[in-house]
């Protein structure tokens, strides 16, 4: 709430004399520090403080602060508070908000609760210290607890959730100032007003955030498990798989010392969700490491003197000259060079088989194209000289740093281990790419989290987690409900699924997104087909009247050669855009763009998606497989709107197509 300076002052006065009648005999570090928080009340906020603050009781937190950046538990002291005392402390603060749920039943996770130490502030040299399992916080900085930027609950759920902890907080009394100028007459008018002012601000500026503080039951119930061994989470696209993910990481890093990691094989993904999770535990965010697998290995492997020299542009030059030489006995069996850098990619180096003989017997996972003996002779001459063409120009390409790298781990494990690696996206990581991870967390409760879908694999190939010898019997969650799709889009994304069945990674059925249970409402999906000459004027003219702020929205096609199209389109009609490789979630005006092998992870409020049909000639026996992952593409692709999708297709055949 806005108030003038002097309406300021006289709240600060009402709030020193309503604690000093409250607490007659507070030392002056507390009476500062809650005299500050409870001139704060006037705005949205509601602060509960301990009845015998006055006895310096150690095992329950001074105070709550109930506000739109969450719940806090409070100790203000000068002293330094022993590490056991305050996980005491906090452990009862957990405990007391445990039953709190919003309207929609969610409940407030004991990952969600803020732990707090407000000390003495000494001005410039002391700031809030977020390393610990709690925040440190002079008092200097209290205005930490109410930045605007953290704010993710609307006024109506602030006082849901401030009514339910004054019934919960027995002990303790509840304190508010009344704002100076709001005359009785007036103050119903004023409340209404600011409250839908909140609420609209609240669903525009940060639609996707309440999650920083309520959870499903069954989010929060896989949040606070332990688990002995590797776990698996799945469930469809939009179903708070991440966010389970993120407040669990929270609660594994309040309860370990040294550092975890948040890994995928996505490059853009782990800067996305690093941002969320310094939004909701700022405490640990310092020991989290959000790298992505590749960037992962980069710096172990300098770590170890062991530089890499990897370039994609010479690591696709090396294939194309290998396949120049093997292309005349391979495309009769199938004209794609797509097809078959994914057999070397994905099948051979990607489940790292070294000779013939194994490649032989491997199981081919996801590959329709059926080879026999001769067939795979072929492959791997085509492989070999793919080889011998990187080590002429002395390159790596990925597969082999996760080779070179695995590798290095068993000649000498890390120092310091990991307490919890959390696998993300983990249905499109190579098989390597899983052993390798498997290691790296080593053996022990909650060490190793494997996050996924696998109706949501863009990239061909496959593998179970039996493959890679990860047992999680009994160690399985699936989420169903879907928070993310307003129920048109989702209807819309249901109707793409047309590969009904799924392998889970286990290789059971997995649970599909038209099985979830949609719990938003609205939302809009507009079709468009038409010849490439009037995909301009058709673009365009949607662009001019998205319902969605163009900084919100994502453009994603399938292919490369489709981005540079679009890209260029959009640049010739003068509209800015943000390559979805660059983007890290920070608020921007540009329209993002890219193929969704780089949208997979994220979510927009408005999706436009451009399909160019006639560029794939897959020959009929592969044309299976490519329609099963271009299907699993499109849902992807559609599953990143909240509230609105524009699918165009363009319906002519392109020229040019790959191979
Ligand atoms: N408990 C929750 N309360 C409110 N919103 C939630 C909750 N859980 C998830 N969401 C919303 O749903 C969105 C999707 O969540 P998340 O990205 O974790 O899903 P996911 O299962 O990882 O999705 P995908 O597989 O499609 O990438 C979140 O950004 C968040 O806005």
């Amino acid at each position: 709430m806005n108030l003038s300076k002097h309406a300021e002052r006289r709240v600060y006065q009402e709030s020193v004399r309503l604690l000093e009648s409250s607490f007659p005999r507070l030392d002056s570090l507390p009476r500062r520090v809650l005299g500050a928080l409870l001139a704060r009340t006037v705005g949205n906020a509601h602060l509960f403080v301990r009845e015998d603050l006055h006895e310096r009781a150690g095992n329950r937190p001074d105070a709550f602060l109930v506000n739109a950046n969450g719940i806090f538990a409070l100790i203000i002291t000068e002293e330094r508070v022993r590490e056991q005392t305050a996980r005491t402390v906090f452990r009862y603060a957990e405990e007391r908000c445990a039953g709190i749920t919003d309207q929609r039943g969610r409940v407030v996770p004991v990952s969600a609760i803020h732990r707090v130490i407000v000390g003495p502030g000494t001005g410039a040299g002391r700031t809030a210290r977020a390393a610990g399992p709690h925040w440190s916080l002079p008092e200097t900085d209290l205005a930490r607890l109410f930045r605007r930027e953290d704010a993710h609950l609307t006024r109506r759920q602030v006082d849901v959730v401030a009514r339910q902890a004054g019934d919960l907080l027995s002990g303790y009394a509840r304190l508010a100032v009344e704002p100076p100028e709001a005359r009785p007459e007036t103050a119903g008018l004023l409340d209404a007003a600011s409250l839908a002012e909140n609420e609209v601000e609240a669903a525009q500026a940060r639609p996707f955030d309440s999650w920083l503080t309520f959870l499903h039951p069954h989010q929060h119930a896989i949040v606070a498990r332990d688990y002995n061994g590797p776990a698996r989470i799945s469930g469809p696209a939009g179903t708070g798989k991440t966010v389970v993910v993120l407040h669990r990481l929270r609660r594994l890093a309040r309860n370990s010392t040294g550092p975890l990691l948040f890994t995928t094989f996505v490059r853009n993904l782990p800067t996305v969700h690093a941002a969320s999770f310094r939004r909701l535990a700022p405490e640990v965010a310092e020991r989290v490491e959000f790298l992505h697998l590749h960037a992962w290995l980069r710096r172990f492997l300098q770590s170890r003197g062991r530089a890499v020299r990897v370039s994609t542009r010479g690591i696709n030059t090396a294939f194309a000259r290998a396949w120049t030489v093997h292309r005349a006995s391979l495309r009769e069996l199938e004209p794609s060079i797509d097809y078959w850098r994914a057999e070397v990619d994905r099948v051979i180096k990607g489940r790292g088989l070294t000779t013939f003989e194994e490649y032989l017997h491997a199981p081919r996972r996801g590959r329709k194209l059926r080879l026999d003996a001769r067939h795979k002779e072929l492959v791997w001459e085509l492989y070999e000289t793919y080889q011998a063409k990187l080590a002429e120009r002395d390159l790596h390409d990925y597969n082999d740093m996760i080779q070179l790298g695995d590798v290095e781990l068993r000649r000498e494990p890390l120092a310091q281990g990991y307490a919890a690696i959390a696998v993300d996206e983990v249905q499109d990581i190579t098989l390597t790419g899983l052993r390798l991870l498997r290691r790296l967390a080593g053996d022990g409760p909650n060490r190793l989290l494997l996050v996924g879908d696998g109706q949501q694999q863009v990239y061909p190939g496959g593998w179970r987690l039996s493959d890679a010898g990860i047992p999680v019997q009994g160690r399985g969650e699936v989420l169903r409900v879907n928070y993310r799709n307003r129920r048109g889009v989702l209807d819309f994304a249901r109707g793409l699924d047309a590969t009904n069945e799924v392998d889970d990674l286990d290789g059971g059925p997995g649970v599909v997104l038209g099985q979830v249970e949609a719990i938003n409402g609205g939302g809009e999906c507009r079709s468009w087909s038409g010849p490439a000459a009037e995909l301009p004027a058709a673009l365009l003219d949607q662009i001019a009247t998205m319902p969605a702020p163009l900084g919100q929205t994502a453009l994603i096609v399938f292919h490369h050669r489709d981005l540079v199209r679009c890209r260029k389109l959009l640049h010739e009609a003068g509209i800015a855009t943000l390559p979805l490789e660059d983007y890290t979630g920070a608020p921007d005006d540009r329209l993002k763009i890219g193929t969704v092998h780089r949208a997979k992870g994220l979510e927009f409020r408005a999706v436009l998606v451009v399909q160019f049909d006639g560029g794939d000639r897959p020959s009929s026996a592969a044309r299976e497989e490519s329609t099963e992952l271009r299907n699993r593409q499109r849902l992807v692709a559609a599953t990143r709107a909240r509230d609105f999708v524009w699918w165009g297709s363009v319906c002519e055949p392109t020229a040019g197509t790959a191979g």
